[in-house]
């Protein structure tokens, strides 16, 4: 006989919190609770949403009466044992407690989730006492007999809701409760469906048949830039809400992307729901309700939307699959892309990767038949892709303090002249990246950071781009108290429209970066008038080589196509590749065919070489042979390690403690601990190490075992673990 009463009685409760396990609780009476329910149960003196866990293989007897009981189950569907498993496996894999993962999934307002009852008012038969203009107004604007929200009916009616108010009072209006107002509407498959062209139709047939066949497959959709990839896998979007499963459409920089919503607007008759960072919380309970109870049939969203629990889900999108920002790189270090893959493996369901420069792992990948190819090799528009042409810095540069070469100006000008729009790309934000003493040669540098401070003009301050630091720009030296003796060196975006605007007084000029006045709205808004040709010369940071479709851009001049090619990052010579070769896919996407220049020092480097000849196979061949030799991924796995504190010593110390008791392997290189490239952020003190091993050692656990038998981080150490680290910083 067991001491205990049956186990039925205790669950395990996985909460959003840092720890290894799940919690036990007692199920109250009356209370039936299974693995994946959420429920609200009480830790310490807080109420906290968490999830029953399955049991653990072993558990540990306890005793009922002295465990907390749950405070009540939450009014939202139970997780699916799929999502229960790709909690599980991200947890595993990151080398995270599957409570860190859970919170991804969690992460709503709960008080938000319950959403208030919506009121509205209707005319009666009664007609009021007092009359005045503002009261006959609001009748007559009721007089159909509709229901309206107060608001509405003000509004209409011309008049201050109090009017309205005063109307209820009267019994003149009376309140009815309005239906829940849907968390998305119905997206129609075969609203506005485009004639596709013949390539586009293979891929999407092929598609389409993977959704009919509810199985876990990958493909790749590799088409040049502005091919026509959306409308493709829209046809596979379509079959699957015919099918009324859900789908997944995962964008790097969703907020930006208003032009997709109306684009997938045009094509199925209302937007999908949205899910990042910008949208409000109340909107955000709505969207994870419904996701759940499978209300919502499509969501578009960024990299958090792979945690939504999604009740049947029948096809996920990854567009513009190379992207960096698919990298989460704090809290839990996931790649979006690469998760996504799992997801759609639990789920059964495939999975459509999309880019016209594919990342090196997606790309072997593909040649390895791991992921079905879906080649898209034309323009819609039946232009060319335009070729990058080098303009040589070291024979034609432009003259000292400036940043333009002559000859892209006097193409710039002939586009201009022909009604089309030109783009300048320079990835700095800002006005200029540094800032110098020209009598001592002091650089001005961040109080916490080691990087210098940028400065902003249009703001007048200098600022930090790691930590977010502020300083008006002084007037004199703050070393030798030189007056006046600050220079800016170099360009950012800002210096570059100063340059534009001197040598182009009647353009029209618009700079876009991520730190324009005004948040995501105002940038919408830009890219709108870029699009409608209310602009002639765009400059802009990396934002405007996102997938954007301006119809009338016909150049594309690169400025400092070596930026990102000088840091020893084994990753430089891919991202410098997708970049430009993204930028100039922005030129020439309509009628006009387009031109792209590149401004360089070493037009024979390899990148350069393969940008210029437009080929993408050279690159590709070239770089996957060198990660091939160099013993780099995806031919190997890389797991970083970074150890940070405020003081420099004990980091150092801790950095070492944890290299000396790596365990040791055949199959495990740990090398480091080394400073970081950027050794110091927001004041503390980072040092990194890198374990390597063979592609299929399970490197995960490897990390696992070391961490369980290393010293802990005391004070404020903190220790990253970083599996496939996409920065080398
Ligand atoms: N079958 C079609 N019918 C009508 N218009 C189409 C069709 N296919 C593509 N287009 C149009 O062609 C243009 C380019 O397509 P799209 O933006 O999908 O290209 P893309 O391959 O996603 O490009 P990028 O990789 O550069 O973002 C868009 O304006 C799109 O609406
Ligand atoms: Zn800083």
């Amino acid at each position: 006989m067991s001491l205990f009463p049956p186990r039925e009685s205790v669950v395990d409760v996985l909460l959003p919190v840092a720890v290894g396990s799940a919690y036990s609780y007692r199920v109250p009476e009356g209370m039936e609770v299974a693995p994946g329910d959420i429920v609200v149960v009480p830790l310490g003196p807080r109420m906290m949403l968490g999830c029953v866990w399955p049991p653990a293989e072993n558990p540990k007897p306890v005793d009922p009466a002295k465990l907390k009981p749950i405070h009540r189950k939450y009014d939202v569907a139970s997780l699916s044992p799929a999502m229960l498993a790709f909690i599980r496996w991200i947890a595993d894999y990151t080398v995270t407690p599957p409570g860190m993962v859970l919170r991804l999934a969690l992460r709503h307002d709960e008080s938000a989730g319950i959403s208030r009852e919506r009121t509205g008012v209707r005319l009666t038969d009664q007609r009021p006492q007092r009359r005045t203009a503002a009261r006959e107004r609001v009748i007559e604007a009721l007089a159909d007999g509709f229901v309206r929200s107060k608001t509405d009916a003000a509004r209409e009616a011309g008049v201050s809701p109090s009017v309205v108010d005063g109307l209820v009072d009267d019994g003149v209006l009376e309140t009815v409760v309005l239906p829940p107002e849907p968390a998305a509407e119905r997206p129609d498959p075969d609203h506005s469906a485009p004639e596709l062209l013949p390539a586009q139709r293979d891929a999407a047939d092929r598609l389409v048949e993977a959704v009919k066949a509810r199985a876990f497959r990958p493909y790749l959709i590799d088409g040049v830039t502005g091919s026509g990839k959306t409308e493709t896998y829209f046809e596979a979007v379509a079959e699957t809400i015919r099918q009324g499963r859900q789908v997944l459409i995962l964008m790097p920089e969703i907020a930006l992307t208003q032009a997709f919503l109306d684009r997938f607007a045009r094509r199925f008759g209302v937007k999908p729901a949205e899910w990042h960072s910008a949208v409000g919380t109340k909107r955000r309970g709505r969207v994870f309700k419904g996701v759940s109870s499978g209300e919502v049939s499509v969501v578009a969203g960024a990299r958090s939307a792979l945690f939504l629990p999604f009740r049947d889900l029948g096809l996920v999108i990854v567009d513009e699959e190379h992207d960096s920002a698919y990298k989460q790189e704090d809290g839990v270090h996931y790649h979006a892309r690469d998760m996504a893959v799992v997801r759609a493996r639990l789920e059964e369901a495939p999975v459509v990767l999309v880019s016209a420069t594919p990342s090196i792992e997606t790309e072997v990948n593909a040649r390895r038949g791991r992921y079905s190819r879906l080649h898209l090799p034309e323009r819609f528009a039946g232009t060319k892709v335009p070729r990058l042409e080098p303009i040589d810095l070291r024979k034609e540069g432009p003259p000292r303090g400036q940043w333009i070469a002559p000859r892209l100006a006097a193409e710039m000008e002939r586009t201009i002249e022909a009604g089309g729009q030109a783009l300048l790309f320079l990835n700095r934000r800002g006005y200029a990246p540094l800032t110098l003493c020209r009598a001592c040669g002091h650089r001005i540098r961040c109080p916490s950071c080691s990087s210098w401070l940028v400065e902003h003009r249009f703001r007048r301050r200098l600022e930090c781009h790691q930590c977010g630091y502020a300083t008006p720009v002084p007037n004199e030296c703050p070393n030798c108290h030189e007056p006046n003796s600050l220079i800016p060196c170099g360009p950012g975006v800002e210096r570059l429209h100063e340059e534009v605007a001197k040598l182009m007084p009647n353009a029209r000029l618009q700079v876009l970066s991520s730190d324009l006045a005004g948040g995501v709205e105002r940038l919408r808004a830009e890219l709108k008038a870029i699009e409608d040709g209310a602009v002639d010369v765009i400059v802009g940071t990396q934002l405007v080589a996102k997938g954007h479709n301006f119809p009338g851009l016909a150049l594309v001049g690169v400025i400092d196509a070596d930026v990102g090619l000088g840091h020893g990052d084994p990753r430089a010579a891919e991202r410098t590749f997708q970049l430009l070769h993204q930028v100039a896919g922005r030129a020439g996407r309509h009628e006009k065919e387009g031109r792209a220049f590149l401004q360089t020092y070493m037009p024979e480097h390899p990148v350069m070489q393969a940008l210029v000849a437009g080929d993408r196979d050279a690159f590709y061949d070239r770089e996957i042979g060198v990660r091939e030799e160099a013993h780099l991924p995806p031919f190997a796995r890389f797991c970083a390690l970074i150890v940070s504190g405020t003081d420099a010593h004990a980091a150092q110390a801790h950095a070492r403690a944890l290299a000396a008791c790596s365990p040791l392997s055949n199959e495990v290189r740990v090398l480091g601990p080394a400073e970081a490239p950027l050794a110091l952020v927001r004041g503390r003190h980072r040092y990194r190490l890198l374990a390597r091993s063979d592609r299929g050692f399970d490197l995960s656990n490897y990390v696992r075992a070391w961490m369980a038998g290393a010293p802990r981080a005391t004070g404020n150490l903190r220790v990253e673990i970083d599996i496939d680290p996409q920065s080398f910083l």
